[in-house]
């Protein structure tokens, strides 16, 4: 644990004590457990931005905040070579897209083993901004109790959180159940390209949604569609539209069909959810996905998120990056097909468990051992299609691993517009990496990595790869301004250096020599 990390974890218990509190009346100030204060004194936690932020207002300590101004960076010394094992967490786009669907239903929803990221703080600011009551609870603070109001307040919305997320998009298919008009801001997320959010307006219409974009506004009007049955065909087999023409369908009376939906991980983890609040749905994991709506939904519920395939994939990559055997333990093998077999053909001997089932009930998991290979190019371009193809977020991965292997590869990223530019960033590392085009990267390799000073590109799977590479350079990194990182990956230094990385976190500008 880093230096930095104490002294917060100290001058956090100094306050509490100068005050009087024990850690389970500073933890009810926080919504959160005793079990997860005790951690943060003790320097034990990876606090996020918001967390401190509650912790200097709740403690009354400006000094908190003047601590820790400026931004958070990873400092990494390499080479790296790891070894044991360490398990994948769940995923953030499921999460995003359950606390989303949170909305749906007037019981209690708990929603356990969410991953604490930055982007699952947004929305959990988004929503207790417009009136929601949300608790950590659990051992390890990792599960969300949420409970809605009988009138949510949108016109409260917490506007700057909002707009740091590509999620807010999916308040649409819920909040158009309880309004007949409503606001919401402009989406953000990662920064690739031109991101369109036509396929959303164009699926949500024929549910009698209706929404004009003015001024930094999703402006919306509600006019219900009152058929028994609708069949709608999403004009993009995208991963948020599916996911919100299903919260649309959810509470929608009657048959909707959703064609050209898509079966990707978050939105089976959706579906296992609205199941579970009592929302009948055939087809999961398939192009086509049947939805009888139920008009009111007022269930206590429980529901595990299951793991992350994309954290998995980052894992998996540390250990080849790296050329060193670790265990990756609790991988969802549904979603990883693609991304193992292009590994075998470079020639990456891997070692796979039994299969065995995740806490959600559904998704199948395997432990994955990766072990020190020598790697190929592979004979074709690798490129994403939406599942079951390779992930559209596990191509960046590649390309650093085509860096380390002999030969010619190319990687075709026809999905986003500025993906492969961020990637063009490892050439700093060392890399023979060219852009052919804006979407097509051509890698020479094997690379002899070299560690630099250099700025997260705004963009996260882009950013995890720089922070592998720089892993497997010889000398320091500066990874500077890592919010974008800590927006998918929990503890991801403390994680990795329990493998044997060397990633210290430190606030402000790196020392000048
Ligand atoms: C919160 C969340 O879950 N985010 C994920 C979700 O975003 P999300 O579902 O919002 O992704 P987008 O709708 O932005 O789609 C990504 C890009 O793919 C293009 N596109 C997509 C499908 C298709 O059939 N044709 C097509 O051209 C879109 O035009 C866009 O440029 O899915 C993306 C693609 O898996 C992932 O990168 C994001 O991590
Ligand atoms: C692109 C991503 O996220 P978002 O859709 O939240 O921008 C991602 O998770 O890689």
């Amino acid at each position: 644990m880093s230096t930095t990390s104490q002294a917060i974890g100290t001058m956090i218990r100094d306050g509490r004590v100068a005050r009087g509190w024990s850690q389970q009346r500073l933890a009810d100030e926080l919504g959160t457990a005793q079990s997860a204060v005790h951690r943060i004194e003790n320097g034990q936690q990876n606090l996020s931005l918001s967390m401190i932020d509650r912790l200097a207002d709740a403690l009354d300590m400006p000094l908190i905040h003047t601590a820790t101004e400026g931004k958070l960076n990873f400092q990494i010394t390499g080479p790296t070579k790891l070894s044991g094992d360490i398990a994948v967490r769940t995923s953030k786009n499921a999460a995003v897209a359950l606390l989303c669907a949170s909305l749906l239903n007037r019981g209690t929803t708990v929603l356990r083993g969410i991953a604490r990221i930055e982007e699952v703080d947004r929305i959990c600011e988004v929503l207790t901004s417009i009136g929601v009551t949300m608790k950590w609870i659990g051992d390890r603070s990792q599960d969300l109790e949420i409970r809605r109001p009988e009138v949510l307040t949108p016109a409260t919305i917490n506007q700057r959180a909002a707009r740091r997320t590509r999620s807010i998009l999916m308040f649409l298919g819920p909040l158009m159940h309880d309004f007949d008009t409503f606001e919401l801001p402009y989406a953000g997320g990662c920064d690739l390209g031109a991101r369109t959010v036509h396929p959303h307006m164009s699926a949500l219409r024929r549910f009698g949604l209706g929404v004009e974009a003015t001024d930094g506004q999703y402006q919306a009007s509600v006019d219900k569609c009152t058929l028994s049955e609708r069949h709608i065909t999403l004009v993009e087999r995208g991963d948020t539209v599916t996911e919100n023409a299903l919260m649309a369908a959810a509470r929608t009376e009657g048959v909707s069909v959703l064609r050209n939906a898509s079966g990707n991980y978050m939105v089976q983890d959706l579906c296992f959810f609205l199941q579970k609040l009592g929302v009948r749905i055939e087809g999961i994991g398939t192009t086509t996905l049947r939805v009888e709506g139920v008009k009111n939904i007022d269930v206590d519920v429980e529901y595990f998120i299951s793991e992350d395939p994309i954290e998995a994939m980052s894992l998996l990559t540390a250990g080849i990056v790296t050329n060193s055997e670790i265990t990756v333990r609790r991988c969802p093998i549904e979603f990883l097909e693609v991304e193992i077999a292009v590994l075998e053909e470079m020639g990456q001997q891997m070692e796979m468990s039994a299969e065995y089932t995740s806490n959600n009930g559904c998704t199948r998991l395997v432990d994955v051992t990766v072990k020190p290979s020598k790697l190929v190019a592979p004979l074709d371009k690798i490129h994403p299609m939406p599942f079951p193809g390779l992930n559209i977020d596990n191509l960046p991965f590649f390309a650093v691993i085509c860096a380390t292997a002999e030969g010619q590869s190319v990687i075709y990223d026809w999905v986003y517009d500025n993906r492969a530019i961020h990637l063009k960033k490892l050439a700093d590392f060392g890399a023979n990496v060219q852009l052919m085009d804006a979407h097509r990267l051509l890698i020479i390799g094997p690379t002899r990595w070299r560690g630099r000073n250099i700025e997260c590109p705004p963009a996260l799977r882009p950013a995890v790869c720089l922070l592998l590479a720089a892993m497997a350079s010889r000398g320091t990194t500066n990874l500077l301004d890592v919010y974008v990182i800590n927006r998918g990956y929990e503890d991801l230094p403390q994680r990795l250096n329990a493998l044997g990385a060397n990633i210290n976190v430190f606030w402000g500008e790196p020392n000048a020599d």
